[in-house]
């Protein structure tokens, strides 16, 4: 009994609920306004012509009010002007909106950061091994390396990986676009690779995509090639506009982390390993 009033009124509910919330958004938007006094005043008019036209059926002025409505809501916007201008700019200015354009924005500035810190590796053939958390921890990783939760710059990272510096060996860990920790030791892929010049950088990339969801781009020391990692494939020697690109549809495209492998993001002509037994490298 119970449920089938649910079963039949639960749309009913929800419309309910949507309308509330939209008039009481326009009541707060109106409110202490001019034009709340005015839409008051229209309302009144309103109900009590329609209660008096319903009373009384007067047929004229019943076509004559109605056309006038028609008239009146062609004319609310105009006469509303200044109120639906504040109302958007308060839409626009909105806690949570701002909140999540600024983290877009946050995450913008530190893929390029990220992109000119690689390319400017790759050209001095320093080599590098990034690992950015994503929906999976690293904290087991981080504990291997040194500490640092440290905003990210170019000049840092080319710091922390110049051949001479105490935490050049191992992996940098990013996440929150920060550098959580260097130094960092991954767990390296025990599986046969076609190409037998990867030496353990690639394989640690490698390795802890298997695991984890995270990406990690290698800058080789010996030729300065960069390279992405996900899902346990790898799609080596990219151009800087590749890579570029590649982290962008990664990062920047907001259907592909749950819909969609971050290979299938890559594209199709690169996915070519899974996470089963064969062979790694994407691109050969
Ligand atoms: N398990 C690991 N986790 C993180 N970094 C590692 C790991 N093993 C090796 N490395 C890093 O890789 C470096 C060795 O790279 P190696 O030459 O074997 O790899 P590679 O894949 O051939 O890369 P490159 O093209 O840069 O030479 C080490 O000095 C260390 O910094």
């Amino acid at each position: 009994m119970v449920w089938e009033f649910i079963r039949q009124h639960w749309r009913h509910a929800i419309e309910i609920l949507i309308l509330s919330i939209g008039i009481y958004q326009i009541y707060r938007a109106f409110r202490a306004t001019r034009g709340a006094r005015i839409l008051v005043g229209l309302v009144v008019i309103l109900v009590v012509l329609t209660a008096l036209l319903q009373l009384f059926k007067f047929q004229v002025i019943t076509w004559i009010v109605t056309r006038g409505l028609l008239v009146l809501l062609v004319a609310l916007p105009v006469i509303f002007q200044p109120e639906i201008r504040t109302a958007l700019a308060r839409v626009g200015s909105s806690r949570w909106l701002d909140w999540l354009l600024r983290n877009d924005r946050r995450q913008i500035v530190f893929l390029e950061s990220l992109d000119e810190a690689v390319v400017m590796l790759s050209k001095k053939r320093i080599g590098a091994l990034f690992a950015i958390e994503r929906n999976i921890s690293l904290k087991g990783q981080q504990e291997t390396g040194v500490t640092l939760n440290a905003d990210f710059s170019p000049e840092l990272a080319m710091a922390i990986f110049f051949p001479k510096s105490p935490l050049h060996d191992g992996a940098m860990l990013l996440a929150d676009e920060k550098i959580q920790a260097a130094g960092c030791v991954l767990p390296v892929s025990q599986r046969e690779l076609s190409d037998r010049s990867m030496g353990l950088r690639h394989r640690a990339a490698i390795g802890l995509t298997e695991e984890t969801d995270s990406v990690c781009v290698v800058v080789s020391e010996e030729t300065g090639a960069i390279s992405i990692c996900a899902e346990g494939a790898i799609h080596r020697n990219l151009t800087e506009d590749e890579f570029k690109e590649k982290m962008a549809d990664i990062f920047l495209s907001k259907t592909n982390t749950d819909e969609k492998g971050v290979s299938e993001e890559l594209g199709a002509e690169d996915d070519v390993a899974g996470r089963g037994d064969g062979d790694l490298d994407a691109d050969l």
